[in-house]
């Protein structure tokens, strides 16, 4: 059973493959800002983090399936999309991309508890067939070292990791030094939940330990 990865991200692609995955890689080619837009237009309003994640990571995923039959039209396994994004004090953030918002980023969640939402969307996908899918959120709350320092801070953002990591954080490299308490699955933090994968792919008759090893 193959599976592809609808996703640039360093972070998902390895989860994959520590998890015993050499997926795929299929980058979407999604518009996420036109995407959450027409999103919220239609709501007339702001959508809650958990709605966003999902709704991007269906994006991408279908994104991929879309276009996998005409580069892959023997392709029969899984496709998977994810999206993360961070809520803290009732405000949802993604990547900062900047110096100056992820040091802002870092003086509100110093001591503060927020919560990593991840969507996962996956599909079933045979040749000649309908794709079917099976999609979930999962969440895990973040606290953050109370005693991290303005100096601190500052050489972290020098790293240029926070900037482009959807709570300005991670927990599995320079960051995980300032996270003292991870409730929820990790993997969720780092990217996509695996054991939400796992169950999704239970949804969809699939055996996870199937894919393990599965030439992509
Ligand atoms: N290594 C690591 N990466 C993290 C962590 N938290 C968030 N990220 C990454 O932050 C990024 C969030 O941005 P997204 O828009 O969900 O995904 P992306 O990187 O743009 O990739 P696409 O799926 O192609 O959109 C993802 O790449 C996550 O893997 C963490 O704790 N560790």
């Amino acid at each position: 059973m193959r599976v592809c990865l609808a996703s640039t991200s360093p972070a998902r692609l390895m989860l994959l493959r520590q998890a015993g995955i050499e997926p795929l890689v299929v980058p979407s080619e999604v518009d996420e800002d036109a995407v959450t837009e027409a999103a919220v237009a239609e709501r007339g309003g702001p959508l809650r983090p958990d709605e966003l994640v999902l709704l991007l990571a269906r994006a991408k995923a279908a994104d991929v399936v879309g276009g996998l039959a005409a580069r892959h039209p023997d392709f029969d396994g899984l496709v998977i999309g994810g999206d993360s994004m961070f809520a803290l004090d009732g405000r949802v953030y993604g990547k900062p991309y900047t110096a100056t918002a992820a040091a802002e980023r870092w003086a509100r969640m110093r001591g503060a508890t927020g919560v990593l939402y991840s969507g996962h969307s996956v599909l079933r996908v045979r040749p000649g067939v309908p794709p079917v899918e099976a999609h979930a959120v999962a969440e895990a709350s973040v606290t953050f070292a109370a005693d991290v320092t303005d100096a601190e801070i500052d050489a972290y953002v020098a790293t240029g990791e926070p900037l482009l990591v959807a709570g300005a954080f991670t927990v599995d490299s320079l960051g995980g030094a300032f996270i003292t308490r991870v409730e929820g699955d990790p993997s969720t933090v780092v990217g996509m939940s695996l054991s939400t994968l796992r169950e999704l792919a239970g949804r969809l008759g699939v055996t996870w330990t199937d894919l393990w090893g599965e030439p992509h």
